[in-house]
């Protein structure tokens, strides 16, 4: 077997050379010879995967290592009859804990408290649903929007977007990107949705840059000084509006995912799509895989405030790494692709162990996704 693997994936060589030769290559421009002698093609979101690029090809089998799937026309791997798999929720957690990162830096920049807030979801999936629960666990309130979820009866109580935008003080985006449909998510937040947001209001999208019209964006910005922005997605990608970056609040790479947990996670979920689409399941252990974290233990004194919560949260991971790089470097061509390239890393909050008074706050510490037990 010959399998081609996206450059930036980590542990693919490790685990996919269990099952054949395996070559690295870069996701943007996927060398055609190389296509040309490759059963199966391991990709992350920048790969457009259609049949220009497939046909011909002996290629059978195509394994995503992505929350997201819009990059990939299914339906034209259908009709070359390619296996498709993708790694649905592998960095749901890595993008909750960037939204927390940046709403505690937000929170602590302005003086408020998140608990006086309305969070509105939209998009309650892997991520908004991980979102809520974890809001939850600290006492904030959240609204939801998800029409999917919604229209297949779920009982769950959601809203229509434009009851969050009068209603929310933050509104968050985790949707996937949809181009048409009846759920069709471009340009989602236009330019009269982004007027209606509330005075004051937080805008952060973590998903797909076209759910927010980011030229509509920029003109509301250049007149709405009130509202905060923090963007991890663009439209387009890699080349940004750099006019736009400048008036937005915290501005990152498309690294929300970017944990080594996310990263590989989403390896190991097609790796195992893979060899059971050989006919050898092969299971891996994701702890088998990772390293010890950096700060691996830490004891926590006296109760679980905002403001300890925030020092704990930018212990693991402080957004503001993220940001300060793309700032330098957001208009030089190539910039964008080579910071998420050699990104340094990043573990989740579960890497971290806190030990605290009582069983009490271990448990809220627990709900929000640290490992923690009582002194
Ligand atoms: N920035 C990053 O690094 C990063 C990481 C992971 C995922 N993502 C993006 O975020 C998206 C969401 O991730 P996920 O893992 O939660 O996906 P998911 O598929 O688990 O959840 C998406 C949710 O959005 C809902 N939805 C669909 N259309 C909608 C619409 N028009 N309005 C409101 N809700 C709608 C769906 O019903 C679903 O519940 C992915 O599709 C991906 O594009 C980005
Ligand atoms: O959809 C996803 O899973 C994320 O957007 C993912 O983190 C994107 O990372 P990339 O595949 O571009 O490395």
């Amino acid at each position: 077997m010959k399998i081609l693997v996206d450059e930036n994936m980590p542990y693919a060589r490790e685990l996919f050379s269990r099952s054949g030769e395996v070559t690295a290559v870069p996701g943007r421009s996927i060398p055609e010879d190389a296509l040309q002698h490759a059963d199966g093609l391991m990709v992350r979101s920048v790969t457009k995967v259609n049949q220009a690029l497939l046909a011909g090809t002996p290629v059978k089998f195509v394994g995503t290592a992505t929350a997201g799937t819009d990059h990939i026309d299914e339906s034209a791997l259908a009709q070359l009859g390619v296996a498709f798999s993708a790694a649905p929720g592998c960095n749901a957690i890595a993008v909750v804990e960037y939204v927390f990162s940046a709403l505690l830096l937000l929170a602590e920049r302005d003086g408020f408290a998140l608990t006086d807030r309305t969070v509105g979801i939209v998009g309650v999936g892997n991520v908004g649903a991980r979102l809520q629960q974890r809001l939850q666990a600290l006492g904030i309130r959240t609204l939801l929007c998800d029409p999917p979820r919604a229209d297949r009866g779920d009982s769950e109580s959601f809203q229509d977007l434009d009851s969050l935008i009068g209603a929310a003080d933050i509104l968050t985006f985790h949707t996937p990107l949809y181009k048409e449909g009846p759920y069709r998510s471009w340009h989602l937040m236009d330019e009269a949705r982004l007027q209606a947001l509330k005075p004051g209001a937080i805008l952060i999208n973590a998903c797909r840059g076209p759910v927010v019209d980011n030229a509509a964006l920029l003109r509301v910005l250049q007149q709405r000084r009130d509202l905060s922005v923090v963007l991890d997605v663009w439209e387009p990608e890699p080349a940004l509006s750099v006019a736009l970056l400048a008036r937005v609040d915290i501005a990152t790479a498309h690294i929300a995912g970017y944990t080594l947990e996310g990263k590989a996670r989403g390896t190991t979920q097609v790796y195992e799509a893979w060899s059971a689409y050989l006919g050898k399941p092969d299971p891996v252990a994701l702890d088998s895989l990772l390293p010890v974290a950096d700060f691996s233990t830490i004891e926590l004194h006296g109760p679980l405030e905002q403001s300890t919560l925030k020092r704990l949260v930018h212990l693991v991971y402080d957004v503001r790494r993220d940001d300060a790089p793309l700032r330098k470097v957001a208009a030089i061509p190539g910039e964008f692709d080579r910071l998420r390239k050699n990104y340094q890393e990043r573990r989740e909050w579960s890497s971290l162990h806190v030990t605290c008074d009582n069983e009490h706050i271990a448990s809220q510490l627990r709900a929000l996704g640290f490992s923690a037990a009582a002194r």
